[in-house]
């Protein structure tokens, strides 16, 4: 990139640096530089405090209240893990309603702050929302130890939320468990693999979108550029359009901008955790109460991505040559028609498998790169706002640092945890690239660094989404 047209940039998105930050709600107190160096904690070095750290060894007041509880949940075919594990600390649930009025509860606590949990509660807890059992998971060590030792354990999706049920939709990737997910797994690894990311191929598409990008802002005169988080979008979806329909648009188009709407759409709202995502009776009494139109918007977002999605496909299907491999739908068709693996292949299948790039890939690297501007222009002293991850499933009976954990409980991992732990990171919260570097440069802690997950179920587009960053 030209040094002026650099200056450029810094310039008109600096103008408006402030207002990005108001938008997204954000305190900005700070301009302190300070360089800090990141320590790498030996494993006995590392503690992690709470006011409340609960052991299984260690009953509280409001674990013991909950064992009628417990006692009625387990009547009820909940299942029992070891002799040696225990009731896991959270708030003390309701029958019936589980903690959806409590104290630490779902309706009380809005949104939920996990990291003030995690102090409270320690690294596991546990909430429910009406019946469903939910297991909180936070700090680094016990993140690693389910992630990477226990994977298997907590491989699954949750396959039981009414909303991904109703939509009659097949699970794609995301949310598919068993022979269907690591089959659609490898496919996507094998055609992203083979579609360049970490390729020339796929440097050559973000280029593209880089250059057009930099004319954005230069249109701009100096101006105060408006909306940087939708040209992000503009780049992100662009480029995986690119590698699965195999072309793109500028960033003016009108399809282009439709579709970002649409998932823009779809993905605003409650999450699929939450109680209107367990129980959708309590989405549509609060949209009437409202008066709100937001599920008429999904429906509707929902629908145009349907069909622009499988006129995309049809297109494919009818210019398809096996000697000719342009994208994505490509390779799915290709094993399709050779019926690689024993799973049930079809158009809904790749319809739900191409809304689930678009769907885990768009935002996500839109967010992390407009962050990362606004930083690199400013170093403020702001929490940033990492994406979510997608929540776990219990595959059978286990248990976590001690704790019972029964088949069928939903499990969040808190990724946010690890990246502000204190105990890891020196000033946690704030920015400063250097703790990541040596003396020489070179990467170090990596190990503490997971926005893309670890384990057997990470990220699938991280290689992707590290070449759109950098
Ligand atoms: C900065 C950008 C991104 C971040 C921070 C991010 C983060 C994550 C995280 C935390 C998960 C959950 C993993 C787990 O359950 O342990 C995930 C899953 C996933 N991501 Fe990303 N992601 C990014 C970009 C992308 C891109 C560009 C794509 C697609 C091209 C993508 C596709 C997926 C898919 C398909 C899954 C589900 C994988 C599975 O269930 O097997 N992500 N991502």
């Amino acid at each position: 990139m030209m040094k002026h047209q650099q200056t450029a940039i810094k310039v008109a998105i600096k103008r408006n640096f402030y207002e990005e930050m108001k938008r997204n709600n954000t305190a900005c107190e700070s301009e302190n530089d300070s360089v800090e160096k990141s320590v790498k904690p030996k494993d006995d070095e590392i503690k992690i405090t709470h006011e409340n750290d609960i052991t299984p060894t260690d009953r509280t007041e409001s674990t013991s209240k909950r064992d009628n509880y417990y006692e009625e949940m387990k009547r009820n075919n909940t299942a029992v893990g070891s002799e040696k594990s225990s009731t896991l600390p959270g708030p003390t649930p309701w029958p019936l309603f589980g903690n959806l009025f409590t104290k630490d509860g779902f309706l009380i606590n809005i949104p939920i702050d996990n990291l003030a949990l995690f102090k409270k509660y320690g690294p596991v807890f546990t909430r429910f929302l009406g019946q469903h059992q939910i297991v909180y998971v936070s700090g680094y060590k016990t993140i690693i130890q389910l992630l990477k030792k226990q994977g298997n354990d907590f491989v699954d999706r949750p396959n039981w939320i009414p909303v991904l049920q109703k939509n009659n939709r097949s699970k794609g990737l995301v949310w598919s468990n068993g022979d269907n997910w690591k089959t659609l797994r490898r496919l996507t690894l094998h055609a992203l693999r083979d579609f360049g990311v970490g390729k020339t191929s796929v440097e050559e598409k973000i280029l593209e979108e880089v250059k057009c990008l930099i004319k954005e802002f230069e249109k701009t005169n100096g101006e105060p550029v408006r909306n940087i988080k939708r040209m992000m979008l503009q780049v992100s979806c662009n480029v995986i359009h690119n590698i699965v329909f195999g072309h793109r648009y500028s960033h003016d188009d009108l399809k282009l901008n439709k579709l970002i709407d649409a998932f823009e759409d779809i993905f605003t709202g409650p999450p699929l955790v939450s109680p209107q995502g367990v129980f959708p009776i309590l989405l549509i009494v609060t949209n009437l109460l409202r008066k709100s139109s937001k599920m008429k918007k999904r429906i509707k977002a929902g629908g145009y991505i349907q069909q622009y999605v499988t006129s995309e496909i049809d297109e494919h299907k009818t210019n398809f040559d096996e000697n000719c491999i342009r994208d994505f739908v490509d390779v799915y068709i290709q094993n399709e028609r050779e019926q690689c693996q024993q799973i049930e292949y079809g158009k809904k299948q790749l319809l739900s498998l191409i809304v689930d790039l678009f769907g885990a890939g768009t935002d996500t690297t839109a967010t992390t790169l407009h962050w990362a501007l606004l930083y690199m222009i400013q170093y403020p002293d702001v929490q940033l706002k990492s994406p979510g991850t997608l929540p776990r499933m219990a595959v059978q009976d286990t248990t976590i640092n001690g704790y019972r954990v029964p088949k069928g409980a939903i499990v969040m991992i808190n990724l946010e945890s690890v990246h502000y732990d204190d105990t890891v990171w020196v000033n946690a919260k704030e920015f400063n690239p250097d703790r990541f570097l040596n003396d020489d440069k070179e990467l170090i802690n990596k190990e503490y660094l997971m926005p893309f997950s670890i384990g057997n179920r990470n990220c699938v587009g991280e290689g992707m989404a590290k070449q759109n960053c950098f």
